[in-house]
């Protein structure tokens, strides 16, 4: 099985997922394999088009019949992911008990964790709680091979090596099948040896309880190469003149959950050019702050709303300000699957098609308008959101993953006057570069003539040259000018009556409930939420006017993704603080997430204690653990839409210090694959990882029992924007206060996982909401 080098041709490999959030991990390991990145840069496979030999499929999207007939023939081997619950469910195993008892003679098996797990219960063994769960946690693995002649799964693996452990469930090494032999081990925490590896004496089926694909695992790449050797000697000894198999036919790559190259490229047309993207400088005066020009010409200026995209921390991320009044406003219902499309004189319902989402259909009117927009900005102009500014609630993941949605709710239940996604749009946008204090002025102008069928969502969007004309003259007159005398409009307090929709006693239970769940092997870790709910006085101001409310918030908290969203004829205001980056992509698609997962408070009268606490965070292994969860889920998610080999984590849990809490914030990045849209890029990975917990889609199952069927609308959700040039940047909502009539509301959350403490817990979620509410450490 040599190629003409003499060295192996990769193996063809199904790697199938069991609804795990790290399963798509494991092509960074074909990744490594194929640059030969594990063995100090010698190449010792033949990995050309290793890309067509590798596929991610998703269990359920697969019968038992249609893997034996329509997969088995062209695959060299397997790797079982890991996943939520227990083979002993079929539930959470499904046909592949078939796989190994009926097939596993013919066909090398590599099972990870629940894949490990099913190994055994498939030859009669038993899986039981772990003496205690280990989840993003970093264990130390011994193993035989240094007793072995031939080739084993660890060869040229050192006897004692790192790997990460997501499991609360082990192999009871008691009922252990005679055809199954243990080769691996660590010790749990009371000493005793709990099995990390198997394999069977005869067939070629192995198997390790830890996960190799993790970013903070050793010995990963080294340990998948010693398995597909394993497999290709057994298909070497089964038939000796087996020749190399082919590529996977595309019938089966096309059904790949990883990013692919789009089977052939799409056919290139010349579009007409109908708008023309452009930026102006504006002379100004230095004092007219961002709140100044805001009040002066954006505040009460359009029916449609009034936005500020702002940094209220000029040395955070991101490092401009962007305020404009929108020209529409798009809201889309899940339950009607319609868009209701507002502007300043009108509003109609777009029904979207059934065979579109809210996604596909948002993503084809950015590209619609990339293809049809002269960007005519100079190079290296700063991005600036025109476009689709907004917030899409986290109740949108029952289009993103339908399987997390309450069937019940599907049709009947949901709120229609409450949308599930809000965006406005931008075709003027006024922009502050904190750096330089210099201000632009940029629009979308309609400068060609409209067809006549044109699309229904990109109608009358866009500036007339007139209009364009106006603004600009309007602006520089105004940046010309000195800032009136008046002093700007001033801060209101925040309300102080919120009340939590659960008390301490039943929050501690629900974290109770949850750690339960995790310990019963059915999540890592769940990123628990409760919301606090204040009223405001039917006659104050600040229902029809909550601005001095945000002028509060970014005084008291600001935060890098700080903003004002305000869309009276939508009914909803977001006064955010969040510091969380969900995703940024820009106009190449390189994109890049940032989740935080580890929270302090900090202790603002006291330097030597608060850098006490900051480096206690960063060494802190409840902590890092969370946040080492999330990471793995967000690189998993990134591998949806980006290439393989540019998913990287170039920052591993670095402290971040805002006003009031310290963070562990990572950094992941990735160029989205051909033909994947920035867009569909967001909806691959939403709702964010850091919201909702590993893995993502049965997090969010427990999620919703666990927060009693709550829905968390826009808290949890994203908001930012995705400009017709394809650039975006959203930002998790999170510290933020929603209004909706006189109701304002706060969530507030945390990751649970089986080492929570319910107080502390408890205590984490009041420091968030405090950091918001501007209340002093309690
Ligand atoms: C749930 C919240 O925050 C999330 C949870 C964090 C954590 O567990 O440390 C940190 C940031 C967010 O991803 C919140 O602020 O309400
Ligand atoms: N990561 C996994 O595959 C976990 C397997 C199983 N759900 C456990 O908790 O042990």
């Amino acid at each position: 099985m040599a190629s003409d080098t003499g060295r192996r041709r990769l193996p063809t490999v199904l790697v199938l997922d069991f609804w795990d959030s790290y399963t798509r991990n494991v092509l960074r390991l074909v990744h490594q394999i194929a640059a030969g990145m594990h063995f100090d840069g010698q190449q010792e496979w033949d990995c050309t088009d290793w890309q067509d030999r590798v596929v991610v499929l998703n269990v359920d999207s697969l019968s038992w019949e249609s893997f034996e007939h329509d997969i088995l023939p062209y695959i060299d081997c397997v790797v079982l992911g890991p996943g939520p619950g227990t083979p002993h469910r079929q539930a959470d195993f499904s046909w592949p008990t078939r796989l190994i008892q009926q097939v596993g003679d013919r066909i090398p098996i590599f099972g990870l964790c629940l894949g490990l797990q099913g190994l055994a219960t498939s030859f009669g063994g038993t899986v039981v709680k772990a003496f205690a769960p280990k989840h993003g946690q970093i264990s130390q693995i011994r193993h035989t091979a240094g007793s072995q002649d031939s080739r084993n799964l660890f060869t040229d693996v050192s006897n004692e090596f790192d790997a990460v452990q997501y499991n609360s469930l082990v192999v009871d090494p008691k009922s252990l099948p005679a055809e199954l032999e243990a080769i691996a081990w660590t010790k749990d925490a009371k000493g005793a040896d709990e099995i990390m590896a198997l394999r069977h004496r005869e067939r070629p089926l192995y198997g390790v309880q830890f996960h190799p694909e993790s970013i903070s695992s050793t010995s990963g790449a080294r340990i998948l190469s010693n398995f597909f050797h394993l497999a290709l000697d057994f298909h070497d000894t089964a038939s000796r003149s087996r020749p190399p198999s082919a590529n996977l036919p595309t019938h089966i790559l096309s059904l790949s959950t990883a990013c692919r190259p789009p089977p052939t490229p799409s056919p290139s047309s010349t579009p007409s050019l109908r708008y023309e993207l452009r930026t102006e400088r504006i002379e100004s005066d230095r004092e007219w702050t961002p709140q100044r020009v805001f009040e002066e010409l954006v505040k009460g200026r359009s029916p449609v709303g009034e936005v500020w995209l702002d940094s209220a921390r000029p040395t955070g991320l991101p490092q401009y300000a962007h305020l404009f009044a929108p020209q529409a406003t798009f809201a889309y219902s899940v339950a009607s699957h319609s868009l209701l499309i507002r502007d300043a004189a009108a509003s109609r319902q777009v029904q979207l098609p059934a065979d579109s989402t809210f996604y596909t259909s948002i993503s084809n009117v950015q590209q619609a308008f990339r293809c049809a927009t002269r960007d005519s900005r100079p190079d290296g102009c700063p991005p600036c959101p025109i476009g689709f500014v907004g917030s899409i609630g986290y109740e949108m993941k029952d289009v993103t993953l339908p399987l997390s949605a309450r069937p019940c709710l599907r049709i009947n239940e949901k709120d229609e006057a409450q949308p599930e996604a809000v965006l406005a749009f931008a075709d003027r946008v006024l922009s502050y570069a904190y750096d330089s204090g210099e201000w632009a002025a940029s629009g979308l102008v309609v400068t060609g003539q409209l067809p006549e069928d044109v699309d229904d969502l990109t109608s009358g969007l866009g500036t007339e040259e007139k209009e364009w004309d106006m603004w600009l003259s309007t602006i520089r007159q105004t940046l010309a000018s000195t800032p009136p005398r008046t002093p700007s409009q001033t801060p209101a307090p925040l309300p102080t009556n919120f009340t939590p929709d659960q008390f301490r006693s039943n929050y501690m239970e629900s974290i109770e409930r949850a750690r339960q769940s995790i310990i019963a092997g059915n999540a890592y870790e769940l990123c628990l939420t409760t919301q606090f709910r204040s009223t405001l006085p039917a006659d104050s101001p600040l229902v029809a006017d909550p601005y001095p409310l945000y002028l509060q918030l970014r005084a008291t908290n600001p935060a890098p993704y700080s903003a004002y969203f305000h869309l009276p004829s939508s009914d909803l205001t977001l006064l955010s603080s969040s510091p969380e980056r969900f995703i940024r992509i820009d106009r190449h698609g390189r994109a890049d997430m940032k989740p935080i997962k580890g929270t302090v408070r900090r202790a603002p009268d006291d330097p030597a204690e608060d850098e006490r606490r900051k480096q206690a965070l960063e060494a802190d292994t409840k902590e890092r653990a969370e946040n080492l969860m999330i990471v793995d889920l967000i690189r998993n998610d990134l591998l949806a839409s980006c290439t393989v080999e540019s998913v990287e984590v170039p920052k591993l849990m670095k402290v971040e210090t805002y006003q009031t809490v310290h963070q562990l914030v990572t950094t992941v990045v990735g160029q989205l694959g051909a033909g994947v849209a920035p867009f569909e890029a967001l909806a691959r990975a939403f709702p964010p990882g850091s919201m909702t917990g590993a893995p993502k889609l049965r997090s969010l199952q427990l999620l919703d029992e666990l927060e009693r069927h709550v829905p968390r609308r826009a808290y949890s959700g994203v908001f930012g924007y995705l400009a017709v040039d394809g650039s975006s940047d959203w930002s998790v909502v999170i510290r933020t206060l929603v209004k909706r009539g006189r109701e304002l509301t706060l969530g507030a959350g945390g990751a649970i996982t089986h080492l929570s403490d319910p107080a502390k817990e408890w205590e984490e979620v009041l420091t968030k909401a405090d950091a918001v509410l501007g209340r002093a450490a309690s």
